[in-house]
């Protein structure tokens, strides 16, 4: 089912116009009421978002420790809350290593022990994480972001954002995120944050039941999702204006403001890191950029590029395999051995050993005396050794990143993709540096002061880590906004445009697709991306369903029983009706919920009423009993001339929001369309044998886009 936005908003507009109706100081706070519902829903879910992300974040940190040892004095502890306060030179004596706990000494294999209980906890927690999705919450797979922009594009999943759907992607989350698997909380966190907003604003009819008004503030849920996930409110709403939102008024993008603010605000009150602090990888660099350094961050641009449109191609790649193989039939199989390969992969190597978030942060930071080096990319004049390693652990990560996404679990790609591009950014940034150190007389150079640190590798991993989830997701304004809300660099936004905006042209070289709506389209969800590519040059009349396949109503003839009959035997969303069949007349349009709801209203009247739609010429023929259907009905539906382009069809299914056009000339119906058709269409001209298909089966009146979104 779609969302016919002006139809709602019609039908939004005539209900305030009623409720405004009555005139004195009952009315005003009726109507004060009413408008405070949907402020009530945004800060409720704003609330419950920032609660459930502090939520995840203790659950998941204190799970993914579990992996290495366990806290002496509260098993409850995670490492960091075990040993607080503790100088990183002084020995955390209560957290202690399973190999200790086990009293395996040095000869016995306390590495080996190690790695056992490591490959045994990260197995063990992705196969509960997918036990739980396959048993209980199909929908909380992967990320949810594809399936959120679909839904916001106008289509309906049913159970998408369901209380179960939000239980279990939580809980699933806080098990994929410790199993140290190759995925990312932060994209599930604005289905959670939907899930959540949904689940809010049932009690509330009037937002409930209008498909326009829930979007709007699924779009404002979406913000508050990013603005938790990574510390970032402003971000969160760019993020929900640039990826996930298909309309976003300005009332949206306040909304959307206040819903994130408040996230952010409960996140921090919350303080699950007890860092008092929203910023969450904050870096403080003591130095600035130098002109020179734009070549390097150009070089991480196309890297990102490079990296985005790779990734994208190997990770579809992958999931067509799944789909068409035996593989599809073992998920749970699949989890097991996709995470027995990433446990095996993770722990010899020092920055996959650690959490995703935990790399990204430690890669983030300027040497100096005070950060711990945990990671060992501190130590002067050792350099090719952990440059080495981070370029292995970063193409490793991509492999592993594009088994991961697609797994039954939830799992999100924005925070792998920052490691990746932070690994790779920092690789080179060490480069740079002892590149300066031994050229210091370089005519390029001459902006480094003498005897003092010139190049911060730290900033490197910032630029690519933005470079990287520029190239994936192909977004833009976003990342940047997230990128110093996440870090506080201020200082950096500008190597940080420039690498985000060459690989996003680097990446749309390979395709214009990001990777969610590669995902789209892989999945043949039925959306209509306004910016999709140039429209085929054809006349609607070749492609609309015609005159003489189109089911009717005529304005008079009918009784409830023949109508009631009409709903039984034709699964149409909607049928126009006309003055009379042979010259198909255009009167309006009435879709099948309004004409199932007149039909109920009337259910004590007797079956044969007659019924009629109106129109001036048949005054008189109707008898004062028939029951008059008009109030149902729109009878000025969208119509445009049967030889209009596609393209100006398609921009009104995209820009309007409508569900269907009607096709008439002088104003006789000649066929009619429907958002659905118009998706189809799309997708199908891209592969010529698909489009006489599409074409054929139209003409035969059988067209059956998708499976997997539901009808009502
Ligand atoms: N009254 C009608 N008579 C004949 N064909 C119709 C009529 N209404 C729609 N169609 C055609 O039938 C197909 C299904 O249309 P319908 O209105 O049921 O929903 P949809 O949005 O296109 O798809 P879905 O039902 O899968 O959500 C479309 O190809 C459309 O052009």
């Amino acid at each position: 089912m779609r969302t016919d936005w002006i139809h709602e908003y019609t039908i939004e507009q005539l209900r305030l116009r009623i409720l405004r109706g009555g005139g004195g100081i009952t009315t005003y706070f009726r109507v004060l009421a009413d408008a405070s519902q949907a402020w009530v829903v945004l800060i409720l879910s704003g609330l419950a978002v920032g609660f459930i992300a502090a939520a995840i974040d203790i659950a998941g940190n204190w799970l993914a420790d579990v992996k290495t040892g366990v806290c002496t004095t509260s098993f409850y502890l995670n490492h960091s809350f075990c040993c607080w306060g503790l100088q990183s030179t002084e020995q955390c004596k209560d957290w202690v290593t399973w190999g200790h706990l086990l009293h395996v000494g040095p000869a016995g294999g306390v590495y080996v022990v190690q790695y056992l209980i490591f490959i045994l906890f990260s197995v063990t927690f992705a196969l509960s994480a997918c036990f739980l999705v396959l048993q209980y919450a199909p929908y909380a797979r992967q990320s949810g972001i594809p399936e959120i922009k679909t839904v916001l594009g106008g289509f309906v999943i049913r159970r998408f954002m369901g209380g179960w759907t939000l239980l279990i992607k939580s809980l699933g989350l806080c098990l994929s995120v410790a199993s140290g698997l190759w995925l990312g909380k932060e994209g599930p966190l604005v289905h959670v944050a939907c899930s959540c907003a949904n689940i809010l604003m049932k009690p509330f009819h009037s937002i409930s039941q209008n498909e326009a008004r829930k979007r709007e503030i699924l779009s404002a849920a979406a913000a508050a999702g990013i603005s938790v996930a990574f510390g970032s409110p402003i971000g969160g709403v760019l993020f929900s204006l640039e990826q996930v939102s298909y309309y976003f008024p300005d009332k949206t993008m306040w909304q959307s403001f206040v819903c994130a603010m408040v996230a952010a605000v409960t996140l921090q009150f919350m303080n699950p890191f007890r860092t008092e602090k929203l910023v969450m990888y904050q870096v403080i660099f003591t130095r600035g950029w130098h002109d020179f350094e734009l070549i390097p961050f150009c070089v991480l641009g196309i890297m990102g590029g490079l990296y985005g449109g790779l990734f994208i191609k190997v990770n579809i790649f992958i999931a067509s395999l799944r789909r068409k193989t035996w593989v599809k039939s073992f998920p749970v199989l699949e989890v097991f051995v996709v995470a027995l390969a990433s446990a095996l992969i993770n722990y010899p190597n020092v920055f996959m050993r650690v959490q995703v978030s935990e790399l990204v942060a430690n890669l983030f930071q300027e040497c100096s005396a005070t950060n711990d080096d945990i990671l060992d990319i501190c130590q002067d004049g050792k350099t090719a050794g952990p440059v080495s390693l981070l370029i292995l652990a970063s193409v490793l990560g991509m492999i592993l990143a594009s088994f991961t996404f697609g797994l039954q679990i939830p799992a999100g790609i924005l925070l792998p993709s920052m490691g990746i591009g932070a690994l790779y950014g920092r690789a080179m940034g060490m480069v740079v540096q002892v590149w300066q150190r031994n050229n210091p007389t370089a005519w390029m150079l001459r902006s480094c002061e003498p005897d003092v640190q010139c190049i911060t590798p730290g900033v490197y991993a910032i630029v690519g880590a933005a470079s990287a989830v520029g190239g994936v997701t192909r977004m833009t304004v976003s990342i940047v906004v997230i990128m110093f809300e996440l870090t506080g660099a201020l200082t950096y936004v500008l190597p940080i445009m420039v690498a985000v905006l060459i690989s996003k042209w680097v990446g749309d070289a390979f395709d214009r697709k990001g990777i969610y709506e590669a995902w789209i389209n892989f999945q043949e969800y039925p959306f209509l991306d306004n910016r999709e590519e140039p429209v085929p040059d054809l006349l609607v009349s070749q492609v609309m369903t015609r005159l003489e396949d189109t089911v009717m109503i005529e304005a008079i003839g009918h009784t409830i029983a023949s109508l009631d009959d009409l709903l039984h035997t034709q699964p149409y969303k909607g049928f126009p009706v006309v003055a009379d069949a042979r010259d198909a007349l255009l009167l309006g349009y009435i879709s099948r919920t309004e004409l199932r709801y007149a039909i109920d209203k009337a259910r004590n009247l007797p079956r044969t009423t007659e019924c009629h739609f109106g129109g001036s010429s048949l005054i008189g023929a109707v008898s004062e009993n028939s029951l008059d259907m008009r109030p149902w009905m729109d009878h000025t539906p969208m119509t445009l001339p049967a030889r209009s382009s596609l393209m100006l069809a398609t921009s009104l299914f995209q820009d309007l929001g409508l569900r269907y056009l009607l096709f008439q000339y002088h104003g006789q119906l000649q066929g009619l369309m429907t958002k659905k058709d118009a998706w189809f269409i799309l997708n199908s001209v891209k592969d010529e044998k698909r489009f006489v298909h599409a074409t054929r089966d139209r003409f035969a009146g059988d067209v059956n886009s998708t499976n997997v979104i539901s009808s009502s």
